[in-house]
């Protein structure tokens, strides 16, 4: 079937075009990108007021499947995609069974295809189950199709099989996704450790939990040649120490979520559980230098770190409460509000940082309106108010320390291979 994108704002920093055009998608791809299309027969979108961009991508999400579909499973997580504007995620490996193995590799591929709804591309983990002690069958894996590895939700203590991994993943070219997180430092602490934390009466976590091993994984970066990427980067420290590593040219991308460059420890104060992550809400200078890294480039990538959890999980005393956010849903208008708006990014250099280097970090062919490519796409209306409602989210996870929140910046459609598989005007 053929459609006409027509009168949008097509902003494509892939290949430099910010403007206003028209797009032709013909049989699940992108034909022309050009002023005054018409085609016989063909269907009209209009988007005239809109920004068209390359489908989003978000290089950090558990899907919790299998394992925790009371979390969230392959297809709620999807539909909570393409409503956040998402064509294409990557979902960690911190499942049940963990992602250590081929076959659980095919499993999340095949039951995201049957879903159908956005793109899914498994990560598999460094570590058989997630233990830290030897590594998985990482070559079996990239062979089913990972695009990367991680332990996400745990940091691999063990600095030799750190080493190893890295150079494994070398081998076949797969990023290292990195949770910077020294557990002997992090200890059972549950918030940022600082003022608030002790004015609360909570176990704090030390920036240098983070910091310690940032610095330890660029030095492994460079002894190993390997490509590394930091998963949400939360301290200025972090930034610093990753700016000064893509100046000595070591192999090192990075990523910050909306909630870091959003909140602060401050949001803690109501003791409100949907703060609780890992790792936590810093202080304003922290913010600060996240929001300057992604300015000047030093973070090249925002992803959402999608936690999703049960409202058990979340229903309990602070110390108890599962780390997470369930954030595909609000990323769009926390980046429009907090980055466009207020003159941080220009609207290319937010879309690069949501399509063009994320397809870069796992290597995938997408994040581009190149003719001849897939017709994923997200179209956004970057002044329309949106107030977040938890309860409306797709995602089951309604863990969201944004609820009740009015910004600007609302996903009004997304395709994914020249289907529409979200409309915010249509329930479909
Ligand atoms: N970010 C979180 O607070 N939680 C993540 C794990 C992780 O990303 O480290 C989860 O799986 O729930
Ligand atoms: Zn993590
Ligand atoms: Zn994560």
């Amino acid at each position: 079937m053929k459609r006409i994108i027509k009168g949008g704002r097509v902003v494509d920093p892939s290949q430099n075009i910010d403007g206003i055009f028209d797009i032709l998608i013909d049989d699940g791809l992108i034909k022309a990108v050009d002023r005054n299309l018409s085609i016989d027969g063909a269907e009209i979108i209009e988007a005239k007021g809109m920004i068209v961009t390359p489908g989003l991508i978000d290089i950090h999400v558990h899907l919790r499947e299998p394992g925790y579909e009371a979390k969230e499973d392959i297809e709620s997580g999807s539909m909570a995609a393409a409503a956040g504007g998402f064509t294409s995620v990557a979902c960690m490996p911190n499942t049940n069974p963990v992602v250590d193995n081929k076959s659980v590799v095919e499993f999340i591929k095949e039951k995201a295809k049957r879903v159908g709804i956005v793109n899914v591309y498994p990560i598999g983990a460094i570590s058989k189950g997630l233990k830290g002690e030897e590594l998985s069958e990482i070559g079996d894996m990239k062979g089913s199709g990972i695009v990367g590895i991680s332990d996400d939700g745990k940091p691999v203590m063990a600095s030799g099989l750190m080493r190893r991994a890295m150079e494994y993943a070398g081998m076949f070219d797969l990023p290292v996704i990195s949770h910077c997180e020294d557990l002997d430092m992090s200890g059972d602490g549950v918030i940022n450790e600082g003022l608030v934390s002790t004015i609360l009466g909570l176990k704090g976590i030390s920036k240098a939990a983070e910091e310690i091993m940032v610095a330890r994984d660029i030095r492994l970066a460079e002894l190993t040649g390997g490509r590394l990427h930091i998963a949400h980067v939360s301290t200025k420290g972090s930034v610093e120490l990753i700016r000064q590593a893509k100046r000595r040219g070591i192999k090192v991308t990075a990523e910050a979520t909306p909630h870091h460059f959003t909140l602060t420890d401050e949001a803690v104060r109501t003791f409100d559980t949907n703060t609780k992550v890992n790792p936590p809400l810093r202080s304003s200078e922290d913010v600060e230098a996240v929001r300057e890294g992604l300015k000047d480039g030093t973070i090249d990538v925002i992803a959402t770190d999608h936690a999703p959890h049960t409202l058990e999980d979340k229903d309990v005393e602070y110390d108890y409460a599962s780390f997470g956010i369930s954030g595909l849903e609000t990323s769009v208008p926390l980046v429009i509000t907090n980055l466009v708006h207020t003159g941080i990014l220009t609207l290319s250099q937010a879309v690069e940082k949501m399509a063009v280097n994320p397809a870069q970090v796992i290597n995938i062919p997408k994040g581009t309106l190149r003719p001849g490519s897939d017709a994923d796409l997200t179209i956004i209306d970057i002044d329309r108010t949106v107030v977040i409602d938890t309860a409306k989210f797709k995602s089951k996870g309604k863990n969201s320390p944004f609820n009740g929140l009015e910004l600007k910046g609302a996903v009004m459609m997304t395709l994914k291979g020249g289907n529409i598989v979200y409309n915010r005007n249509k329930v479909i």
